[in-house]
Formats: C-alpha cells, structure tokens, sequence
C-alpha cells in the first residue's frame, strides 16, 4: 500500500497578535482522504489554525505546508485555488443565482468577475455539483432568496467546483436547524464516497454537528494540543472533558456523537 500523500502540515507553529501568544506550539499532519474534526472551546484557536490551513495567515513561528508547499515560500493566491473553503460568512452577493455563486468558486471570487465567461464545462460541472447537493432546483433562484441551510449545501457546491485537494468547512451547520443540519451532514458524509482522495477539516465546538465520515480529531485548548489522531482516540470523554474543562460524557451511536455534561444526582 503506498503511503497516504500528506495535504497539510503544521510544525511547532506558533502565533503572537498584540502581544498575546494565540498559539503554542501545534504540530497537525491531514493525509489525502483523511476527514478531520477540529475541536475546541471558543477562544481556543480553531479559526487561527484555519487560517493557515487556508493558506491566509502564516504562522509566527513553525513551519506551516499546505498541499506540499511552505507557506512564505510560494503564491498563495495560486494554493488557494487548490483548496475548497467552506465558510458560512459567506459575503452574500445581491442579483447572484445560485449557478452564479457556486461558479465563483471557479475564479476564488466573491463577484463573477467581469467579462469573465464560465466554460461550458464550468456550466456542467455546476450542474452537476448542484445536483449532488440536492439543490438542482434552486440552480436559477437569487440567492438572497435561500435559506441558510441551501446556502451551506451551495457554497459546498461552491468549493469543490474547483476540484479541491483539501475541503475547508468553517463551522457550516451553525444556526441551523436540525432538518437542515442533518441535510448538510448527509452531503459532507456523500463526499466521502464521491471525492474520496479530498481530505477535509471541520470545525466546530458541538459533538453533534461532526459527519459520520469523521476519522480524525485535534482537539485544543488554550492555544494548545489537549489530544490529536483517530476519532475514538480523541473523540472521548476524557480529553472533551479535558477540553471544555467540564465533566461531559461522550457518547458514539450510529456512527453519530454526542455529549453531555455530567451531573452530580
Ligand atoms: N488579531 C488578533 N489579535 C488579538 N487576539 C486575537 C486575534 N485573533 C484572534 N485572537 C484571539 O485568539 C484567540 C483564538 O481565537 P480563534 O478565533 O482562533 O478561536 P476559536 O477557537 O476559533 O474561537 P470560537 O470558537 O469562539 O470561534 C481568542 O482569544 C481571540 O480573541
């Protein structure tokens, strides 16, 4: 078996802002087809360490390579074409369709760029991409007209029209409800099986919202690494509770997660 190509590594990173050390010292290695949870109380880190997954920040110190490529070493406008962002603070574009807004996921653009014309092949593959997320029939509507949970299905849409190495998903089931959220996690679980190579990172602070496609979990706090590997490695009560420095009890039914805190009766 040869071994799984490595997307995305993170070395002893840190990072200092206003003189406040955010991280201290994360080491995270995503192997191709690897479907990661990203976990964590607020003010932990999560959207810090998205960021250089995202090739957006470089770290203070460390070594930060995201699809083979040393961040400070290369153009990160290029690398980022290569990976598929998920990010449901989405600037919403007025006069947009649907097809149009997944279609910027072509050109890594909030606008369609002016006098720039999809390919017909970019047409299909929207289509296409649309249909799997189970919006074909939205494909023409405004998308001012969308709820939030056609939205998260889209902008997935969005992000892999560009056929991502590596699927970035920025908490995507919040504020949504329990029928959308359970749609939207259908369609993450259904990559797995029609992209199997893309590797994936989901963040989130709710046990409830992770896919049954998860494999893997870095759990964090403070900044730090409370437990990082296989889901039933670190997806358990004891570093949870470590993590949210609260007694909570994990449960795993179904290929699902949950947790609750635990009471004193
Ligand atoms: N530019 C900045 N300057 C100062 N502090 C910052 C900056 N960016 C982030 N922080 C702080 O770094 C810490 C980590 O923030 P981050 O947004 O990565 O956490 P998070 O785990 O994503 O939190 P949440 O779950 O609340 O979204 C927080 O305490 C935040 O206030």
């Amino acid at each position: 078996m040869t071994r799984a190509q490595q997307v995305l590594r993170l070395d002893a990173v840190t990072f200092r802002r206003n003189g406040r050390q955010i991280l201290h010292g994360i080491d995270f290695t995503v192997h191709a087809g690897e479907h990661w949870a990203l976990l964590g109380p607020n003010g932990a880190g999560k959207t810090t360490i998205v960021g250089f997954c995202a090739a957006q920040t470089h770290p203070t110190t460390g070594t930060v390579d995201v699809l083979g490529k040393r961040l400070g070493r290369v153009d990160t406008a290029e690398l980022r074409r290569h990976i598929g962002h998920v990010n449901p603070r989405h600037r919403l574009q007025t006069g947009l369709t649907v097809t149009e807004v997944v279609l910027t996921g072509v050109t890594g653009t909030i606008d369609l760029p002016m006098r720039w014309v999809p390919s017909a092949q970019d047409r299909a593959r929207a289509a296409a991409l649309i249909d799997d997320v189970g919006m074909s029939a939205r494909a023409d509507s405004d998308w001012l007209t969308l709820s939030q949970g056609e939205r998260g299905r889209a902008l997935i849409a969005r992000a892999l029209i560009s056929d991502p190495e590596l699927l970035l998903l920025d908490e995507p089931t919040t504020g949504l409800d329990v029928a959308a959220r359970e749609q939207l996690l259908e369609t993450v679980d259904a990559l797995a099986v029609s992209a199997p190579e893309v590797a994936s990172v989901l963040v989130t602070h709710h046990l409830e919202e992770l896919p049954e496609t998860t494999s893997h979990a870095l759990v964090i706090r403070d900044g730090a690494v409370v437990a990082s590997g296989t889901a039933a490695q670190t997806v358990t009560s004891e570093v949870i509770s470590r993590a949210f420095d609260h007694r909570i009890a994990v449960d795993h039914t179904q290929g699902r997660w949950s947790a609750r805190a635990v009471r004193e009766r």
